[in-house]
C-alpha cells in the first residue's frame, strides 16, 4: 500500500482507548482508500437475510475489551500487545468491528500484518496498520491456546434508511454441538482468532528471504 499521504483526508482521531499507540490513528468508522467508493460495499436492507448482523453506525472505545501489553516472556507475541475481554462474553456475542483503511487488492500492502479480507469477490480488504480500532490487537491462537475463542464474521451497518454497508466484526465462537465452548470468553481472557495457515506461511517465506 502507498504512503499515508495517499489516503483521503478525513476527520481527526476520536478519543482513543487506554494503551492506544500514539503513532496510529484511532478510528470509530472505516476510512476509504482514494480508489474505493463505499457504495461498492452497500446493499439494500431487504437483501440481508440475517437481521441480527445489522449494527448501529457509531462505535467508540469498546467496553467489551482492553488492550494490554504482553509481558509474559513465554507468550509468542511477548513485547507486543493483545486484546483481552473486559467482561464475560457469551458464545456468539458480537465483540467489536474490525476497522481500518478499506482498499482494493491493487492498493494492498503485501507486507501488512493487519490486513483482513472484507469482500473476496470484490477484492476489497481492510488494513489496520496505520489506522484502526482495538480489533487490530487480536492475536492468532497458535502457541497461546489450544484453539481460537473468537472469529471474524460479516456484519452490516445501517448508513441511511434501508441502506447497509458491509463491515467485518469479531464474534465469540458458538458453543459448538457438544457445548464445549459454552462458557464463551471469560473476563481477562485473551481474545484469539485463527489468522489461517496462509498468514503464517507468508511470514515464514518472508523470514526465509530476509
Ligand atoms: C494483527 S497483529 C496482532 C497485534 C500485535 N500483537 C500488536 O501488538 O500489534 C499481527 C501480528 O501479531 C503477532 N502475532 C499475533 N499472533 C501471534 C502468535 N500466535 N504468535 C506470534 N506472534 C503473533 C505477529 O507479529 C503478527 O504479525
Amino acid at each position: 500500500m502507498a504512503s499515508k499521504s495517499n489516503y483521503k483526508k478525513q476527520s481527526p482521531s476520536a478519543q482513543a482507548p487506554k494503551c492506544w499507540p500514539e503513532d496510529i490513528t484511532y478510528l470509530t468508522t472505516p476510512r476509504y482508500f482514494q480508489s474505493i467508493s463505499p457504495a461498492a460495499l452497500r446493499i439494500q436492507k431487504s437483501e440481508v437475510v440475517d437481521l441480527t448482523t445489522i449494527l448501529p453506525v457509531s462505535t467508540g472505545p469498546s467496553s467489551n475489551v482492553r488492550i494490554k501489553e504482553i509481558n509474559n516472556p513465554k507468550h509468542p507475541a511477548h513485547g507486543q500487545s493483545g486484546l483481552f475481554a473486559a467482561r464475560h462474553l457469551a458464545p456468539d456475542a458480537f465483540i467489536l468491528q474490525y476497522l481500518g483503511f478499506v482498499h482494493t487488492n491493487e492498493d494492498a500492502d503485501p507486507k501488512s500484518n493487519y490486513d483482513l479480507n472484507l469482500d473476496r469477490e470484490l477484492g476489497i480488504g481492510v488494513d489496520a496498520t496505520h489506522f484502526g480500532n482495538e480489533a487490530r490487537f487480536i492475536n492468532d491462537y497458535r502457541g497461546i491456546s489450544d484453539r481460537p475463542n473468537a472469529e471474524f464474521r460479516e456484519v452490516w451497518v445501517e448508513m441511511s434508511k434501508g441502506e447497509l454497508e458491509k463491515r467485518m466484526g469479531v464474534f465469540v465462537l458458538s458453543a459448538g454441538k457438544s457445548g464445549k465452548r459454552s462458557k464463551g470468553i471469560t473476563k481477562n481472557e485473551e481474545i484469539l482468532v485463527s489468522y489461517g495457515k496462509g498468514f503464517w506461511r507468508v511470514l515464514q517465506n518472508e523470514a526465509l528471504q530476509d
